[in-house]
């Protein structure tokens, strides 16, 4: 599965070329509203029952585990991250793991009751909670939305119990759909299901049965991951000494189309490359990821990408935790909080960031969309006869959204111009091939 971060060297060639322009220069800046003064916050859970045969995720089976402990570390990392980051609004929390749904709804409540009390929390603020199916029963759920969790990502992964054998998953077909069955009772319109296609043995015919049976009984979210063989893990172990055949990448390419045209045909609108949601239930957390907003990272493992205010820096950090639970507790104790790294981003690695990330939703970079505005100065090279094929920006005050399609359209309709780069323009240009790059910054 994605990362949060595409590696530089795997960027297209283009965007390496506009970051390069962008690294030397001051082009990116947080210009309006109160910049910094908002964050989405994830939660860390490490804990699971087991290891399942394809995750290489921060996870650990515990022997012993000591949850007040736990809980009283996550309340005091909030605690410091919030001071340090000076953060007056969290906009949405999510609790990730690991599985969060082995934790108790004390737990839960009472680091969203810290959060509250270190800042401001909206009441309609979007509270995500992770549940895997056999973790989850109804009681579990009600008791986790009671401690004030309005939102729920249930682990399904497949509909099929063979396959979810050969995945590891402690949960049967039927389990997960009970599951789903109680998470729309007391989370309608607001529960998310994750599945996972490209599986061992898994054929087109088989993925387009199982979504068949699972779009008529899921809610308003749901998120498609192609499997990733993680090194590391007993999967790829299999598939490697060839005990498990892979389809082909042509096939999993095929699967991935299938489902978006199934899931459009359902009514979901695919606003990122993995998400898909109807009735507008994007999920603000993961959308404020791709939108190059600030967030703080609790737990074991989290990752965090915010400006620390509180100790005088004006940069953003990207921050992650120490990862293994233990000593994360040891660190928190003694020095309040598990920070084991922390990088100050440069303007081009804030740029570089919002362009990986923001290339992967459906609306692409706007001003609007993001914290961080690029000026541009140039359009050098643009003419009618060679129009940008990809753009996304602002020009001339008018949103381009990142759309290949609708932009050639606009150009064939209207012949693409030339525009003049005078004024107050904001906007940036991104073309295919290198040679075609257009905006200096
Ligand atoms: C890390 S899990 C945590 C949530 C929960 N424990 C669960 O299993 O549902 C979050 C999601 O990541 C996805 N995932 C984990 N490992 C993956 C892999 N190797 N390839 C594709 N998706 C993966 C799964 O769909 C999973 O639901
Ligand atoms: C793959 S996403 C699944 C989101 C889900 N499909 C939804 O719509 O709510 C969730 C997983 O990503 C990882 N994750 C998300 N944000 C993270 C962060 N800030 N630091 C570390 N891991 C994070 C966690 O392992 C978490 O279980
Ligand atoms: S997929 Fe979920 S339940 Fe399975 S090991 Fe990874 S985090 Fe734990």
């Amino acid at each position: 599965m994605a990362g949060l971060r595409v590696p530089r060297d795997r960027l297209p060639a283009a965007l390496r070329r506009l970051l390069r322009a962008a690294g030397g220069r001051r082009a990116v800046h947080l210009p309006r509203g109160e910049p910094g003064r908002t964050a989405a916050l994830y939660v860390h859970w490490p804990y699971c029952e087991k290891r399942c045969s394809y995750c290489n995720f921060n996870k650990y089976i515990p022997r012993g585990l000591d949850e007040p402990a736990m809980r009283s570390c996550l309340t005091q990392e909030a605690q410091t991250l919030l001071r340090l980051s000076q953060v007056q609004r969290i906009t949405s929390v999510f609790f990730g793991g690991g599985t969060p749904s082995l934790a108790s709804p004390l737990t839960i409540a009472t680091i969203l009751d810290t959060i509250s009390q270190s800042t401001h929390l909206a009441g309609d603020a979007e509270v995500t909670l992770e549940a895997n199916p056999t973790s989850a029963g109804a009681s579990r759920l009600a008791g986790f939305q009671a401690a004030g969790a309005n939102r729920l990502s249930i682990g399904i992964q497949s509909l099929d119990d063979s396959e979810l054998r050969l995945l590891g998953r402690t949960h049967t077909a039927g389990e997960a759909l009970r599951t789903l069955e109680e998470g729309k009772k007391l989370f309608p319109g607001h529960t998310s299901v994750d599945v996972i296609f490209g599986l061992p043995g898994q054929t087109l015919a088989s993925w387009v049965r199982a979504l068949e049976k699972l779009l008529p009984l899921c809610d308003d979210h749901v998120s498609l991951y192609q499997l990733t063989l993680e090194r590391g893990t007993s999967l790829f172990k299999q598939v490697h000494q060839g005990s498990l055949p892979m389809p082909e990448p042509d096939v999993v390419a095929e699967m991935y189309e299938a489902a978006r045209e199934a899931l459009q045909e359902a009514g979901f609108r695919q606003y990122e490359v993995s998400n898909f949601a109807r009735n507008g239930a994007l999920s603000t957390h993961n959308l404020s990821y791709w939108q190059g907003s600030q967030y703080i990272g609790l737990g074991p493992g989290a990752h965090g990408r915010f400006v620390p205010l509180g100790e005088g820096k004006s940069l953003r950090e990207a921050r992650i935790q120490t990862l293994e639970p233990d000593n994360w507790m040891k660190e928190v104790m003694a020095f309040g909080h598990g920070t084991r790294k922390q990088t100050a981003l440069s303007e081009g690695d804030v740029l570089e960031e919002i362009l990986a990330l923001g290339l992967r939703t459906d609306v692409g970079i706007s001003h609007q969309g993001t914290e961080v505005l690029l000026e541009g100065s140039s359009c050098a090279g643009l003419s009618a006869t060679n129009p940008p094929q990809f753009a996304s920006g602002v020009v001339g005050g008018e949103n381009i959204p990142w759309n290949p399609r609708a932009l050639s359209a606009r150009s064939s309709r209207a012949g693409w111009t030339v525009p003049p780069c005078e004024g107050s323009w904001r906007w940036l240009v991104v073309a295919s091939n290198p040679e075609d790059i257009v905006a200096t910054l």
